[in-house]
């Protein structure tokens, strides 16, 4: 039985971020993959939708200025040549080349350090599990019997069809409702929650709810999926809102409704790794079985390729040196790509007002005041911050062009610990959309300087 220090499964996100951190550190690894390396991210997550995201985006841009006839089978056909182009850094030879060993197969686990590929086994000091998720489909009625769409298969299209029910306004949900219906498809969203992406800040999920809307996009809110049929020319969708119900027709039907852990046929009881929803982990990353470490969607509980690389360093690092390191989530952050972009640093107003009751300051910028804003006709955007009484940043909330990039200067000055006053006295380029945040901290200085006790005081007495 071939043996390694490190037994790997799965390499998406989490996998490779854990393999080559493995050989950074001249240990033996073998990666086990059961289709294709580079997992979600590259074949039918963050980089096919944000190609078709970039596409949808240029065509929006140009019909603007001229009538443009969409060729919906090109545009699929780049998107997949984009994430070809991403592949061709994680294959298995780029891996091997590396010094892993890669193996194609299901893994199943024999006990907690002998592992299965077919006929195979191997044995490791160390196994991290980063199998991911897939697409969660409930048992609506109907739904076994209709061919659906979900992210798994929707990128494979030849074409886009001509009309499209979506069910769920999450991420994937409203990524991709925006971009079809900019590519001429009429798309009609289903989502049971009040309102879009329940997870942001409610005021924020309505203006891009509005946003879609007015470009095209049909949205039924509060609203569940009761059935589904086939008809003559595609499916018709029961729904019911408010003790109501009635019928959706469309050509096609994506589901996108969360995920589901990669936790089935790989007989995890016999190593002892004890799941819930997914893989349950400690702080560490270790599951219930001693040395046998997880990662990535598969653990959760942020499904997001950032994630699934600081986890895998860490699960990694964890298991292979004579450290313990804890997962900090206070941190995460994120950026859902519609246009505008929705990005997100830390807590909502309310998980702040939760934790910390009413100690703290929230801030609100509307990109209506920036100058680089106002040389783009219609270009809206708001920015809301929450600090505690101090001026450190507990959470940043972004709607509007370049929201993702944005977030990122806040991010950074969250994550070291920076009082966001101190972004003031940062030169900003000008005109430029960051310098909304040195604007912003301009009046979080201010409030620094009005809250010293001296300073209270002498206002106090005067
Ligand atoms: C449409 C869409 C858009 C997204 N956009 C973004 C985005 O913009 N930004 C962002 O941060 N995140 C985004 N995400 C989320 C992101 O794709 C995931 O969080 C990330 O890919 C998870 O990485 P992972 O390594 O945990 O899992 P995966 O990438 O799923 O990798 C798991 C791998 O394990 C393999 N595997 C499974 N079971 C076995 C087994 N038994 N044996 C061997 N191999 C196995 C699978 O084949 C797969 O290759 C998006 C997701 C979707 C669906
Ligand atoms: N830009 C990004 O970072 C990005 C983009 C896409 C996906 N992702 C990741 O992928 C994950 C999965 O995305 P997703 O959009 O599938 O999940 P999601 O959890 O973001 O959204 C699913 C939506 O479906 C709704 N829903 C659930 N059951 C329903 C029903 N029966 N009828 C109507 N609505 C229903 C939920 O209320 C929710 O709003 C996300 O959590 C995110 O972490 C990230």
């Amino acid at each position: 039985m071939k043996k390694f220090d490190l037994i790997v499964i799965g390499s998406g996100a989490a996998g490779l971020t854990s393999a080559f951190t493995a050989l950074g550190f001249g240990k033996s690894v073998l990666i086990i993959e059961k289709h294709k390396s580079g997992g979600e991210c590259t074949w039918s997550g963050c980089i096919p939708s944000k190609g078709l995201i970039n596409q949808a985006k240029d065509v929006y841009t140009a019909k603007k200025f001229a009538s443009i006839e969409v060729d919906s089978g090109t545009i699929l056909q780049n998107v997949r040549a984009i994430s070809e182009g991403i592949y061709e850094h994680e294959t298995p030879e780029v891996l091997e080349k590396a010094g892993a060993v890669f193996v194609q197969g299901a893994a199943v686990f024999e006990s907690a350090k002998v592992i299965r590929v077919g006929e195979t086994k191997y044995k490791a000091k160390k196994v991290v599990i980063a199998t991911g998720s897939s697409p969660m489909v409930p048992p609506i009625p109907g739904l076994d019997t209709v061919p659906f769409l979900t992210n798994d298969n929707f990128f494979e299209q030849q074409q886009l069809p001509k009309s499209i029910i979506v069910l769920g306004a999450g991420a994937i949900g409203m990524e991709l409702s925006q971009s079809m219906n900019r590519l001429d498809v009429d798309v009609t969203v289903v989502e049971m929650m009040p309102e879009v992406m329940f997870r942001e800040e409610p005021e924020f999920s309505k203006v891009i709810r509005e946003k879609l809307t007015k470009e095209g996009v049909h949205f039924h809110i509060g609203t569940k999926a009761v059935g589904v049929e086939k008809t003559a020319n595609g499916i018709a969708l029961s729904v019911e809102k408010d003790g109501n119900n009635f019928i959706l027709e469309a050509e096609s039907l994506l589901v996108a409704l969360g995920r589901s852990p990669n936790i089935q046929g790989m007989n995890l009881e016999a190593a002892g790794i004890k799941t819930e929803r997914g893989i349950v982990v400690d702080a560490t990353l270790q599951t219930s079985a001693k040395g046998v470490y997880a990662c990535g969607d598969v653990a959760g509980p942020y499904l997001l390729s950032h994630m699934a690389n600081y986890q895998g360093k860490i699960a990694t690092m964890n298991a292979l040196l004579p450290i313990n390191r804890k997962v900090n989530y206070e941190h995460v952050s994120w950026t859902t790509f519609t246009d505008p972009e929705f990005a997100r640093a830390g807590l909502t107003e309310a998980e702040a007002r939760e934790q910390h009751g009413d100690n703290i300051r929230v801030y609100h910028y509307d990109f209506n005041k920036l100058d680089r804003a106002k040389t783009k006709a219609g270009d809206q955007g708001q920015i809301k911050l929450i600090t505690n009484q101090k001026g450190k940043v507990l959470g940043a909330h972004i709607i509007g062009e370049r929201a993702g990039e944005l977030i990122a200067e806040v991010q950074t000055v969250k994550t070291l610990g920076i009082n966001f006053a101190k972004l003031q006295g940062v030169i900003h380029p000008y005109p430029t959309y960051a310098d909304a945040l040195r604007q912003m901290a301009q009046q979080v200085f201010i409030d620094n300087l009005l809250n010293l006790p001296v300073v209270k005081l002498f206002r106090k007495s005067k």
